[in-house]
């Protein structure tokens, strides 16, 4: 009843400058602090998507122009519509619960190769951890087997990333004015047509390499689960199904493996700033392996410290602390407010990782705050870390598993510590954040990285010869 909805008010907001509007309010660093307050003095309504099923027509994504002439290929950033739901289904079939537990011997023995790294050159621990989560992935996706230096593959997807980055895209006039689309690209002032021509065809190479990949004849050998674009191609009926199916691959890629790493360097973070805490995981993870192996998938039941501090990571260091903005599909109204169709909704999970009322004391790191006074889990899994409603993320499965099991293997093999000076004091640990734009993620970092005892040398070893 769109001429009633439209009768109701706005959400309130600050006031906007005379020129400007609220432009200047939306783009500061750690955004996120700012929206928060807003939302106490009642300014804003941020809304707690948590119950957004009950808003189903916030599944869209915005539509800046240069995003459908340039990046509209990722799922993520795809607008909703038919082209979306393919990709969408391509993941369900790929990345539900179930189908995860097969990928579990390729995710134990990318594991293993990141401990035997860890063991051999621990200073490079960003680079393990990176060719754990990317491995793993374009494993399960394309059968694709990630060498540890200079991969081609890597080389390639590390490339369009960076072109992303780079890219004034917020300047390009063609956002105003959209019927620039249609002018040539040598013309001076189409410099987004270049870029635009440029990325396509990196794209294009991209999705030839996984195609190659998954249909190479070694990829049923394996004696693994086939590979996601393996499986599902005899199931294309057109040109257009293969192409979608190679993008959803590619996104994976790119949605899944910086993601996954900085969880896992987020845990380092922890782990080396917190040391009691690690030993009293180390204590766990011992009493069920009894210290004579390394843990197993398995095992994940029987370790709830563990698991609770994986969640604890994902809390206090969310790597989208916005989420990734929906959009209205329709007018809606929302506590009151009329939101109209088209709005951009930001989810502000780093407000709801700071709720007093659920995490006391927020800022500081304790995994207990998910464990009862008998030591068993509560309910609260922070999904909301990976999103909401129909697009929430679909590797989250996938995801989590390579987070604990890096976690607890790292646990049971290796003590992670603040590096010391030469008088051999711990010098205090500096991580800095990436905290501008959407994500929010560890820069680099030093840590030393040594392992626990002979046996869990031996172990490393033996597991890296057997692989
Ligand atoms: C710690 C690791 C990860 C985190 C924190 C994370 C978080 C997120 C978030 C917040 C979203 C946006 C959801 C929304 O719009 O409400 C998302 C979307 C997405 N994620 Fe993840 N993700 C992770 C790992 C992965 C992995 C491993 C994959 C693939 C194998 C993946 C694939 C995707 C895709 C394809 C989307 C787009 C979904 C859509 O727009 O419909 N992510 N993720």
């Amino acid at each position: 009843n769109k001429p009633h909805i439209g009768k109701l008010p706005y959400p309130p907001g600050p006031t906007p400058s005379f020129i400007w509007g609220n432009r200047n309010d939306l783009s500061a660093p750690r955004v996120w602090v700012r929206y928060a307050k807003w939302a106490n003095e009642q300014h804003l309504v941020l809304a707690d998507l948590q119950q957004e099923d009950n808003h189903s027509q916030f599944v869209g994504r915005c539509s800046r122009v240069t995003r459908t002439t340039v990046e509209s290929v990722a799922t993520s950033l795809r607008v909703y519509g038919p082209e979306w739901r393919k990709h969408r289904r391509i993941f369900q079939q790929g990345f539900k619960s179930d189908s995860c537990l097969e990928y579990r011997p390729v995710q134990t023995k990318k594991m293993h190769d990141m401990l035997y790294g860890l063991l051999r050159t621990p200073d490079d621990f960003k680079s393990h951890v990176y060719t754990y989560t990317g491995a793993i992935v374009l494993s399960v996706m394309a059968g694709y087997n990630v060498v540890p230096n200079n991969d081609p593959y890597v080389k390639l997807a590390e490339s369009l990333l960076e072109a992303f980055r780079a890219a004034p895209m917020a300047k390009w006039k063609i956002n105003m004015f959209p019927i620039l689309r249609y002018i040539p690209s040598w013309l001076p002032g189409a410099g987004f047509k270049r870029y635009a021509n440029l990325i396509k065809g990196q794209l294009a190479q991209q999705r030839e390499f996984l195609f190659k990949s998954a249909t190479a004849p070694s990829v049923e050998v394996e004696g693994e689960r086939t590979p996601v674009v393996a499986d599902l191609l005899p199931g294309c009926s057109s040109d257009s199904d293969v192409r979608m199916l190679l993008e959803a691959a590619g996104s994976a890629y790119t949605a899944g493996t910086g993601t996954t790493a900085s969880s896992i360097l987020v845990f380092f973070v922890a782990m080396a700033s917190f040391p009691e805490i690690q030993k009293k995981a180390q204590e766990e993870v011992d009493r069920v392996t009894g210290g004579q192996r390394l843990p197993e998938y398995d095992d994940r039941a029987h370790l709830p410290y563990t698991e609770a501090i994986i969640r604890e990571v994902l809390r206090w260091r969310p790597l989208f602390p916005l989420g990734l903005p929906h959009a209205s599909m329709e007018d809606d109204v929302y506590s009151g407010y009329y939101i109209p169709k088209g709005s951009i909704i930001y989810p502000n999970v780093w407000a709801m990782t700071r709720d007093p009322v659920k995490y006391k004391d927020p800022e500081i790191f304790n995994p207990d705050r998910f464990l009862t006074e008998t030591g068993e889990l509560i309910d609260d899994e922070v999904t909301y870390a990976f999103g909401f409603g129909r697009r929430i993320c679909p590797g989250r499965h996938l995801s989590s598993a390579s987070i604990w099991l890096s976690a607890a293997a790292i646990l049971s093999a290796f003590d992670v510590e603040r590096k010391k000076d030469e008088s051999g004091c711990y010098i205090p640990l500096d991580v800095k954040y990436v905290d501008k734009g959407i994500t929010s993620h560890p820069l680099s970092f030093q840590c030393t990285i040594l392992p626990r005892s002979e046996k869990a040398v031996q172990l490393i070893l033996e597991r890296h010869a057997e692989d």
